[in-house]
């Protein structure tokens, strides 16, 4: 029997999946399988035939393209190609060339089903992490390279020794799907398209630093993902994979999902921590790090989504062999979302050491207006932007900070010919306004004196003297933050001034 796939996460279903899966549904000799999303963004559902012969098509369908796919045999497999059907033929390499590790099964199983899990290679991780000590299970997540997804890099390994050295009754696993980055929706998919997969990640962390209670500090803005993530967890108790004696082990964890209330700054660690304690999401001065006194002031890990769903694979198939991934310190993978003006964004999973311009112009295929790209965005709106020039330039946390710039989340916004780079570089001081906790001077009222002196340097007024005060109050902002919201934020408005001086002209 033909099956066909149809996406079942928020934005496809904002784009009618739920429609297409209705009217395939009525379809004789065919099945309807909902997954998560293969990470392909378009205007209709990215839908996927499989026929007996294995899969024939992949391509967005809208609901009212589905009796004229009918007509022309697509669904009985009768024509090879969904895309080429609808005039649309790069869909199938863009998937093939991927590596997908994290998001192996993102797209392919049935995000709530606990069979399709296990069938596809699930709970592997969190069975090998049990035969081994807590120790071993923190030395393969350091020997993997695997570093923070959620921005900065810093190695997950390391910060678990960190947790599991410290002495105390109490210990937390927190997970950050705060996911406040524009540009970002990885985490997003990956909650909503393979949950399980976040749930063993934080099992196997909570194992290997001795927690017992975890949070998923989830935002509201992401409804179904919050929605998925319970049932999901609901299923892991039954399960047997969360609850009082995981998998017959003896070792306790349970999870518990908390909606943040639309506030940026509380993806910023401290303030998470501040705001799953009940209290106003502010940032707390670092030292001390939440690895020892995090959540109600015990040892904390706090990891990005995607940093505790890579773990699952690492420890079912080795450190080695995730770290064969990847280039210099930067190993692994990397779920790259593209978005902003380009033609075919989504999620791109690959090894490190990609170019930014293979990811932009490749999978991205250039701009969506047809206008040459100008600039990229890259690392959300904290990111540095740059210009086509440097777009050579591999995705490697070092490279990109020896650019004066970061990887980040690994969001990539693109841009093209008609982008105005002040406006852009004003945005970033408007931004930090709008969200900075108030906490520190540097950034409270830096941003506001940013956005005045970007506007009198483009206004002509002492242009000169301006670009010297914009200089100067970027490095104080940088060096004088308490935290990287405004720290970061000079690091979009350099790089606008460094790379597009142009624009700051009348
Ligand atoms: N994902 C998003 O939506 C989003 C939004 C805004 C910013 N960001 C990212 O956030 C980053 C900044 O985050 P940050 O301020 O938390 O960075 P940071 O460098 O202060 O910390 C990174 C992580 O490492 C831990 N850490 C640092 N030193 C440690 C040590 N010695 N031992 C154990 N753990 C240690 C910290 O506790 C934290 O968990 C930016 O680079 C940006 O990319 C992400
Ligand atoms: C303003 C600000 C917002 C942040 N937002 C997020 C976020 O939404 N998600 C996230 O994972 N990390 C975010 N971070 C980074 C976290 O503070 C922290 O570094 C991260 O959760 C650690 O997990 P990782 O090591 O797995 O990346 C933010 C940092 C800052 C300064
Ligand atoms: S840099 Fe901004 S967001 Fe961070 S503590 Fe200071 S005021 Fe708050």
């Amino acid at each position: 029997m033909t099956k066909v796939y149809v996406p079942t996460d928020a934005a496809a279903r904002s784009v009618g999946a739920d429609e297409v899966a209705e009217r395939i549904t009525a379809i004789a000799g065919v099945e309807v399988v909902r997954t998560g999303s293969r990470g392909m963004l378009w205007l209709e559902p990215m839908v996927e035939v499989e026929t007996p012969e294995g899969r024939v098509g992949y391509g967005p369908v809208a609901p009212e393209d589905v009796d004229g796919l009918v007509a022309a045999g697509m669904l009985r497999g009768e024509v090879r190609d969904i895309g080429a059907c609808l005039g649309l033929v790069e869909e199938l390499p863009w998937m093939k060339r991927q590596q997908r590790l994290t998001f192996a099964r993102v797209g392919v199983v049935d995000p709530l089903s606990a069979g399709d899990y296990t069938a596809h290679g699930g709970i592997a991780g969190l069975r090998r992490a049990l035969s081994l000590t807590p120790a071993e299970v923190v030395e393969t997540v350091v020997d993997s390279g695997l570093r923070g997804r959620g921005g900065a890099g810093f190695p997950t390994g390391i910060k678990w020794r960190t947790v599991l050295g410290a002495q105390s009754d109490l210990k937390f696993v927190c997970c950050n799907a705060d996911e406040g980055d524009s540009g970002t929706f990885a985490d997003r998919m990956l909650i909503e398209g393979d949950p399980f997969t976040l749930i063993e990640g934080m099992t196997i962390a909570a194992y290997a630093v001795g927690a017992t209670e975890g949070y998923v500090y989830l935002r509201s803005e992401y409804p179904d993902a919050v929605a998925t993530l319970k049932e999901a967890i609901e299923i892991a108790r039954v399960e047997g994979w969360l609850g009082a004696d995981v998998l017959g082990s003896g070792f306790t964890f349970d999870l518990h999902v908390r909606v943040g209330a639309g506030a940026y700054i509380c993806g910023e660690e401290t303030s998470m921590l501040e705001s799953l304690e009940g209290k106003r999401g502010t940032v707390r001065a670092k030292p001390p790090i939440p690895a020892l006194e995090g959540l109600f002031g015990r040892p904390t890990v706090v990891n990005n989504v995607l940093s505790l769903a890579t773990v699952p694979t690492i420890l079912a198939h080795g450190a080695e062999a995730y770290a064969a991934y990847g280039v210099g310190r930067s190993l692994g993978t990397s779920v790259f979302q593209l978005g902003g003006n380009v033609a075919r964004g989504g999620i791109v999973e690959t090894a490190f050491g990609i170019t930014l311009g293979e990811l932009v112009n490749d999978f991205g295929g250039g701009t969506s207006s047809g206008r040459p790209v100008r600039a990229a965005q890259v690392g959300g709106p904290l990111g540095a932007y740059l210009p086509v020039e440097q777009f050579d330039l591999p995705m490697d946390y070092e490279a990109f900070a020896a650019a004066g710039a970061m990887v980040g989340h690994g969001g990539i916004v693109v841009f093209d010919e008609t982008v105005d780079m002040a406006s852009m570089a004003r945005f970033a001081f408007e931004f930090c306004a709008a969200e900075s906790c108030g906490k520190c001077t540097p950034c409270r009222v830096g941003a506001v004196r940013g956005v005045e002196t970007i506007d009198r340097i483009v206004a002509g007024d002492d242009r000169q003297k301006n670009l010297v005060l914009l200089d100067d109050l970027c490095e104080l902002m940088t060096d004088g933050s308490l935290c990287a919201m405004g720290g970061l934020t000079p690091m979009p408005v350099r790089s606008a001034v460094r790379h597009f001086g142009e624009d700051f002209t009348t």
